[in-house]
Protein backbone atom coordinates (compact mmCIF):
# COMPACT_ATOMS: atom_id res chain seq x y z
CA UNK A 1 0.00 0.00 0.00
CA UNK A 2 1.24 3.31 -0.69
CA UNK A 3 1.19 6.35 1.48
CA UNK A 4 -0.10 9.67 0.51
CA UNK A 5 1.92 12.56 1.43
CA UNK A 6 -0.07 15.32 -0.28
CA UNK A 7 -4.14 15.22 -1.16
CA UNK A 8 -5.49 18.21 -2.83
CA UNK A 9 -9.41 18.42 -3.25
CA UNK A 10 -10.49 20.75 -5.58
CA UNK A 11 -8.16 23.46 -5.15
CA UNK A 12 -8.03 26.36 -6.50
CA UNK A 13 -5.84 29.87 -6.39
CA UNK A 14 -7.04 33.53 -7.94
CA UNK A 15 -5.01 36.27 -8.53
CA UNK A 16 -7.49 38.54 -8.98
CA UNK A 17 -8.76 37.48 -12.73
CA UNK A 18 -6.13 34.95 -12.93
CA UNK A 19 -6.66 31.69 -11.99
CA UNK A 20 -3.57 30.18 -11.24
CA UNK A 21 -5.13 26.98 -9.86
CA UNK A 22 -8.68 25.76 -10.93
CA UNK A 23 -9.90 23.18 -9.29
CA UNK A 24 -6.70 21.15 -9.00
CA UNK A 25 -7.33 17.40 -7.05
CA UNK A 26 -4.34 15.61 -7.35
CA UNK A 27 -2.70 12.77 -4.76
CA UNK A 28 1.37 12.44 -4.22
CA UNK A 29 2.66 9.51 -2.73
CA UNK A 30 5.61 8.72 -0.27
CA UNK A 31 8.80 7.57 -2.43
CA UNK A 32 8.38 8.44 -5.87
CA UNK A 33 9.84 11.18 -8.02
CA UNK A 34 7.21 13.32 -9.68
CA UNK A 35 7.83 15.11 -12.62
CA UNK A 36 5.39 18.84 -12.57
CA UNK A 37 5.37 20.06 -16.31
CA UNK A 38 3.85 22.82 -18.02
CA UNK A 39 4.09 25.77 -20.15
CA UNK A 40 4.93 29.78 -19.17
CA UNK A 41 2.21 30.50 -16.24
CA UNK A 42 0.52 27.35 -16.19
CA UNK A 43 0.68 27.34 -12.22
CA UNK A 44 3.81 24.94 -11.30
CA UNK A 45 4.94 27.54 -8.95
CA UNK A 46 1.60 28.57 -7.78
CA UNK A 47 0.84 24.91 -7.05
CA UNK A 48 4.71 24.53 -5.13
CA UNK A 49 4.03 27.61 -2.93
CA UNK A 50 0.38 26.89 -1.79
CA UNK A 51 1.60 23.01 -0.75
CA UNK A 52 4.78 24.74 1.21
CA UNK A 53 2.88 27.39 2.56
CA UNK A 54 4.34 30.09 1.09
CA UNK A 55 0.87 31.45 -0.92
CA UNK A 56 -2.58 30.23 0.25
CA UNK A 57 -5.40 28.84 -1.68
CA UNK A 58 -8.38 30.82 -2.59
CA UNK A 59 -10.44 27.15 -1.71
CA UNK A 60 -10.59 23.82 -1.72
CA UNK A 61 -8.96 20.70 0.83
CA UNK A 62 -5.30 19.44 0.74
CA UNK A 63 -3.15 18.31 3.53
CA UNK A 64 0.48 17.22 3.72
CA UNK A 65 1.39 14.46 5.40
CA UNK A 66 -2.12 14.66 6.99
CA UNK A 67 -2.25 18.39 8.09
CA UNK A 68 -2.37 21.51 7.25
CA UNK A 69 0.96 22.74 6.29
CA UNK A 70 0.45 26.73 7.33
CA UNK A 71 2.00 27.62 10.21
CA UNK A 72 2.59 24.11 10.64
CA UNK A 73 6.70 23.55 12.10
CA UNK A 74 6.00 20.26 12.15
CA UNK A 75 4.64 19.74 8.61
CA UNK A 76 7.37 22.30 7.21
CA UNK A 77 10.31 21.08 8.80
CA UNK A 78 9.84 17.73 6.46
CA UNK A 79 9.38 19.84 3.55
CA UNK A 80 12.66 21.52 1.23
CA UNK A 81 10.94 24.48 -1.71
CA UNK A 82 13.85 24.87 -3.78
CA UNK A 83 13.16 27.78 -6.03
CA UNK A 84 13.90 29.69 -8.90
CA UNK A 85 14.26 33.12 -7.02
CA UNK A 86 15.44 31.93 -4.23
CA UNK A 87 16.59 35.13 -1.98
CA UNK A 88 19.36 34.93 0.89
CA UNK A 89 20.79 37.42 3.58
CA UNK A 90 22.83 40.07 1.86
CA UNK A 91 25.87 38.89 3.65
CA UNK A 92 25.45 34.95 3.15
CA UNK A 93 28.14 33.04 1.70
CA UNK A 94 27.45 29.53 0.48
CA UNK A 95 28.53 27.83 3.48
CA UNK A 96 26.19 30.03 6.03
CA UNK A 97 23.34 29.14 3.49
CA UNK A 98 24.67 25.16 4.15
CA UNK A 99 24.63 26.48 8.15
CA UNK A 100 21.49 27.38 8.79
CA UNK A 101 19.44 24.43 6.26
CA UNK A 102 21.41 22.24 8.93
CA UNK A 103 19.85 24.03 11.83
CA UNK A 104 16.10 23.11 10.08
CA UNK A 105 16.34 20.21 8.33
CA UNK A 106 17.09 16.95 10.72
CA UNK A 107 18.33 15.27 8.15
CA UNK A 108 20.70 17.50 6.57
CA UNK A 109 23.82 15.32 5.30
CA UNK A 110 26.71 18.02 5.86
CA UNK A 111 29.12 15.39 3.95
CA UNK A 112 26.93 15.36 0.97
CA UNK A 113 26.75 18.86 0.84
CA UNK A 114 30.47 19.50 0.89
CA UNK A 115 30.86 16.88 -1.79
CA UNK A 116 28.17 18.22 -3.95
CA UNK A 117 29.74 21.58 -3.60
CA UNK A 118 33.27 20.42 -4.94
CA UNK A 119 31.39 18.51 -7.87
CA UNK A 120 30.32 22.03 -8.61
CA UNK A 121 32.82 23.84 -8.17
CA UNK A 122 30.96 26.09 -6.25
CA UNK A 123 33.11 29.14 -4.46
CA UNK A 124 32.05 28.74 -0.64
CA UNK A 125 33.76 32.00 0.40
CA UNK A 126 32.05 33.63 -2.00
CA UNK A 127 29.06 35.95 -0.75
CA UNK A 128 26.10 34.27 -2.48
CA UNK A 129 24.81 37.99 -4.46
CA UNK A 130 28.02 38.19 -6.28
CA UNK A 131 27.69 34.19 -7.13
CA UNK A 132 26.95 33.93 -11.32
CA UNK A 133 23.46 32.42 -12.10
CA UNK A 134 24.27 29.19 -12.60
CA UNK A 135 26.83 29.37 -9.43
CA UNK A 136 23.40 30.32 -7.38
CA UNK A 137 21.13 27.52 -8.88
CA UNK A 138 24.14 25.44 -7.42
CA UNK A 139 23.30 26.48 -3.80
CA UNK A 140 20.01 25.54 -4.12
CA UNK A 141 19.91 22.19 -5.44
CA UNK A 142 22.93 21.18 -3.35
CA UNK A 143 20.61 22.27 -0.53
CA UNK A 144 17.43 20.16 -1.98
CA UNK A 145 19.92 17.19 -2.25
CA UNK A 146 21.40 17.25 1.19
CA UNK A 147 17.94 18.43 2.94
CA UNK A 148 17.25 15.20 2.31
CA UNK A 149 13.46 16.74 3.38
CA UNK A 150 10.77 13.62 2.93
CA UNK A 151 8.78 16.15 0.47
CA UNK A 152 11.00 17.83 -1.79
CA UNK A 153 10.14 20.59 -4.36
CA UNK A 154 12.60 21.88 -6.92
CA UNK A 155 11.40 24.45 -9.17
CA UNK A 156 13.16 24.73 -12.01
CA UNK A 157 16.34 24.75 -10.31
CA UNK A 158 18.88 24.40 -13.10
CA UNK A 159 18.63 27.83 -14.24
CA UNK A 160 22.22 28.73 -15.71
CA UNK A 161 23.05 25.80 -14.95
CA UNK A 162 25.69 24.50 -18.01
CA UNK A 163 24.77 21.17 -19.42
CA UNK A 164 27.77 19.36 -16.98
CA UNK A 165 26.30 21.10 -13.64
CA UNK A 166 22.76 19.57 -14.76
CA UNK A 167 23.98 16.16 -15.57
CA UNK A 168 25.55 16.50 -12.50
CA UNK A 169 22.42 17.43 -10.42
CA UNK A 170 20.35 14.36 -12.36
CA UNK A 171 23.06 11.91 -11.50
CA UNK A 172 23.69 13.22 -7.85
CA UNK A 173 19.43 13.29 -7.24
CA UNK A 174 19.01 9.88 -8.97
CA UNK A 175 21.74 8.50 -6.73
CA UNK A 176 20.85 10.08 -3.73
CA UNK A 177 17.45 9.08 -4.12
CA UNK A 178 18.08 5.34 -4.28
CA UNK A 179 19.79 5.28 -1.20
CA UNK A 180 17.29 7.43 0.47
CA UNK A 181 13.84 7.18 -1.51
CA UNK A 182 11.77 10.22 -0.52
CA UNK A 183 8.91 12.24 -2.70
CA UNK A 184 10.09 14.54 -5.13
CA UNK A 185 8.65 16.78 -7.36
CA UNK A 186 10.88 18.24 -10.05
CA UNK A 187 9.24 21.05 -12.26
CA UNK A 188 11.31 21.30 -15.40
CA UNK A 189 10.78 22.43 -19.05
CA UNK A 190 13.31 20.27 -19.99
CA UNK A 191 11.47 17.61 -20.55
CA UNK A 192 13.65 15.06 -22.13
CA UNK A 193 16.54 15.96 -20.34
CA UNK A 194 14.85 15.03 -17.08
CA UNK A 195 12.10 11.95 -18.56
CA UNK A 196 14.29 8.90 -17.16
CA UNK A 197 14.37 10.48 -14.01
CA UNK A 198 10.45 10.54 -13.66
CA UNK A 199 8.23 7.92 -11.86
CA UNK A 200 5.04 10.13 -12.60
CA UNK A 201 4.52 12.71 -14.18
CA UNK A 202 1.41 15.28 -14.17
CA UNK A 203 1.10 18.15 -16.57
CA UNK A 204 -0.75 21.46 -15.50
CA UNK A 205 -2.04 23.35 -18.17
CA UNK A 206 -4.03 27.31 -17.35
CA UNK A 207 -4.48 25.81 -13.46
CA UNK A 208 -5.97 22.52 -14.43
CA UNK A 209 -4.43 19.19 -14.26
CA UNK A 210 -4.24 17.70 -18.06
CA UNK A 211 -2.34 14.34 -17.02
CA UNK A 212 -1.80 12.88 -14.31
CA UNK A 213 -0.04 9.32 -15.22
CA UNK A 214 2.86 7.03 -14.57
CA UNK A 215 5.70 7.92 -16.76
CA UNK A 216 5.98 4.55 -18.27
CA UNK A 217 2.19 4.18 -19.05
CA UNK A 218 2.69 7.32 -20.85
CA UNK A 219 5.76 6.44 -22.69
CA UNK A 220 4.13 3.36 -23.60
CA UNK A 221 0.78 4.91 -25.29
CA UNK A 222 3.10 5.83 -28.21
CA UNK A 223 6.04 5.48 -30.38
CA UNK A 224 8.18 6.76 -33.16
CA UNK A 225 8.79 5.50 -36.59
CA UNK A 226 11.38 6.94 -38.53
CA UNK A 227 12.82 5.99 -42.34
CA UNK A 228 12.29 7.13 -46.00
CA UNK A 229 9.67 9.46 -45.74
CA UNK A 230 6.78 7.45 -48.20
CA UNK A 231 7.78 4.51 -46.39
CA UNK A 232 6.87 5.84 -43.38
CA UNK A 233 3.77 7.50 -44.12
CA UNK A 234 2.04 4.44 -45.08
CA UNK A 235 3.15 2.86 -42.34
CA UNK A 236 1.32 5.24 -40.08
CA UNK A 237 -1.27 6.17 -42.90
CA UNK A 238 -4.19 4.61 -40.72
CA UNK A 239 -2.78 5.83 -37.57
CA UNK A 240 -2.87 9.62 -35.33
CA UNK A 241 0.22 11.17 -34.95
CA UNK A 242 1.32 13.53 -32.45
CA UNK A 243 4.43 14.64 -34.02
CA UNK A 244 6.45 14.85 -37.16
CA UNK A 245 9.66 15.87 -37.77
CA UNK A 246 11.59 15.65 -41.02
CA UNK A 247 15.08 16.11 -43.01
CA UNK A 248 15.70 16.16 -46.41
CA UNK A 249 13.86 12.70 -47.43
CA UNK A 250 13.70 11.25 -44.29
CA UNK A 251 10.80 11.35 -41.83
CA UNK A 252 10.47 10.96 -38.37
CA UNK A 253 6.94 10.55 -36.59
CA UNK A 254 5.70 9.85 -32.89
CA UNK A 255 2.41 7.86 -33.78
CA UNK A 256 -0.34 7.31 -31.20
CA UNK A 257 -0.85 3.75 -30.19
CA UNK A 258 1.06 0.36 -29.09
CA UNK A 259 2.71 -1.81 -31.75
CA UNK A 260 1.73 -5.47 -32.20
CA UNK A 261 4.62 -8.07 -33.11
CA UNK A 262 3.72 -8.63 -36.65
CA UNK A 263 3.75 -4.53 -37.04
CA UNK A 264 7.06 -4.34 -35.87
CA UNK A 265 8.43 -6.77 -37.84
CA UNK A 266 6.79 -4.63 -40.83
CA UNK A 267 8.04 -1.71 -39.72
CA UNK A 268 11.38 -3.80 -40.21
CA UNK A 269 11.06 -5.34 -43.13
CA UNK A 270 10.65 -1.94 -44.59
CA UNK A 271 13.66 -0.66 -43.30
CA UNK A 272 12.11 1.54 -40.71
CA UNK A 273 13.46 2.34 -37.18
CA UNK A 274 11.04 2.20 -34.60
CA UNK A 275 11.86 3.35 -31.27
CA UNK A 276 10.34 4.77 -27.99
CA UNK A 277 8.57 8.39 -28.02
CA UNK A 278 9.69 11.67 -26.61
CA UNK A 279 7.69 12.42 -23.40
CA UNK A 280 8.47 16.10 -24.48
CA UNK A 281 6.42 15.19 -27.70
CA UNK A 282 3.75 13.91 -26.05
CA UNK A 283 3.47 16.58 -23.01
CA UNK A 284 3.54 19.11 -26.05
CA UNK A 285 0.26 17.36 -27.81
CA UNK A 286 -1.60 16.67 -24.95
CA UNK A 287 -1.02 20.63 -24.04
CA UNK A 288 -1.95 21.80 -27.47
CA UNK A 289 -5.40 18.81 -27.19
CA UNK A 290 -6.25 20.73 -24.19
CA UNK A 291 -6.18 24.04 -25.29
CA UNK A 292 -8.47 23.31 -28.54
CA UNK A 293 -10.63 21.57 -25.85
CA UNK A 294 -11.03 24.71 -24.17
CA UNK A 295 -11.89 26.47 -27.12
CA UNK A 296 -15.45 27.26 -28.42
CA UNK A 297 -16.58 25.35 -31.23
CA UNK A 298 -16.65 28.18 -33.68
CA UNK A 299 -12.88 28.82 -33.03
CA UNK A 300 -11.92 25.51 -32.98
CA UNK A 301 -10.78 25.09 -36.19
CA UNK A 302 -8.53 27.89 -36.28
CA UNK A 303 -6.90 26.69 -33.21
CA UNK A 304 -6.56 22.99 -34.14
CA UNK A 305 -4.45 24.49 -37.75
CA UNK A 306 -2.27 26.50 -35.28
CA UNK A 307 -1.49 23.63 -33.23
CA UNK A 308 -1.14 21.22 -35.87
CA UNK A 309 1.50 24.07 -37.60
CA UNK A 310 3.44 24.14 -34.23
CA UNK A 311 3.66 20.54 -33.62
CA UNK A 312 4.75 20.55 -37.46
CA UNK A 313 8.07 23.25 -36.24
CA UNK A 314 8.41 20.71 -33.22
CA UNK A 315 7.01 23.95 -30.55
CA UNK A 316 8.71 23.19 -27.29
CA UNK A 317 7.37 23.99 -23.67
N1 LIG B 1 1.57 37.28 -7.34
C1 LIG B 1 0.86 37.17 -8.46
N2 LIG B 1 -0.04 38.10 -8.83
C2 LIG B 1 -0.79 37.99 -9.95
N3 LIG B 1 -0.69 36.94 -10.81
C3 LIG B 1 0.19 35.98 -10.50
C4 LIG B 1 1.01 36.03 -9.32
N4 LIG B 1 1.79 34.93 -9.29
C5 LIG B 1 1.47 34.20 -10.40
N5 LIG B 1 0.52 34.84 -11.12
C6 LIG B 1 -0.09 34.36 -12.37
O1 LIG B 1 -0.60 33.05 -12.11
C7 LIG B 1 -0.37 32.20 -13.22
C8 LIG B 1 0.45 31.00 -12.77
O2 LIG B 1 1.75 31.43 -12.45
P1 LIG B 1 2.90 30.40 -11.98
O3 LIG B 1 4.07 31.23 -11.54
O4 LIG B 1 2.32 29.47 -11.01
O5 LIG B 1 3.23 29.64 -13.35
P2 LIG B 1 4.40 28.60 -13.70
O6 LIG B 1 3.75 27.41 -14.28
O7 LIG B 1 5.28 28.40 -12.50
O8 LIG B 1 5.17 29.40 -14.84
P3 LIG B 1 6.73 29.39 -15.29
O9 LIG B 1 7.00 28.08 -15.92
O10 LIG B 1 6.77 30.52 -16.29
O11 LIG B 1 7.56 29.67 -14.06
C9 LIG B 1 0.32 33.05 -14.27
O12 LIG B 1 -0.66 33.52 -15.18
C10 LIG B 1 0.92 34.19 -13.48
O13 LIG B 1 1.03 35.35 -14.26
Amino acid sequence: MSTTVVSMENVSKAYKDVMALDGVSLRLEQDKIYGLLGRNGAGKTTLMSVLTAQGFASSGEFSVFGEQPHENEKVLSRICFIRESQKYPDDFKPFHAFKAAAIFYKDWDNALALQLAKDFQLPMKRRIKKLSRGQLSAVGVIIGLASRAELTFFDEPYLGLDAVARQLFYDSLLADYSEFPRTIVLSSHLIDEVANLLEHVIVIDKGKIIVDDDAENLRGSAFSVAGPAARVESFAAARAVLHREGIGALLSLTVEGVLSQAERREAAELGLEVGPVSLQQLVIKKTLDAGIAGVPDGAREETAKAARKSSRMGASQ
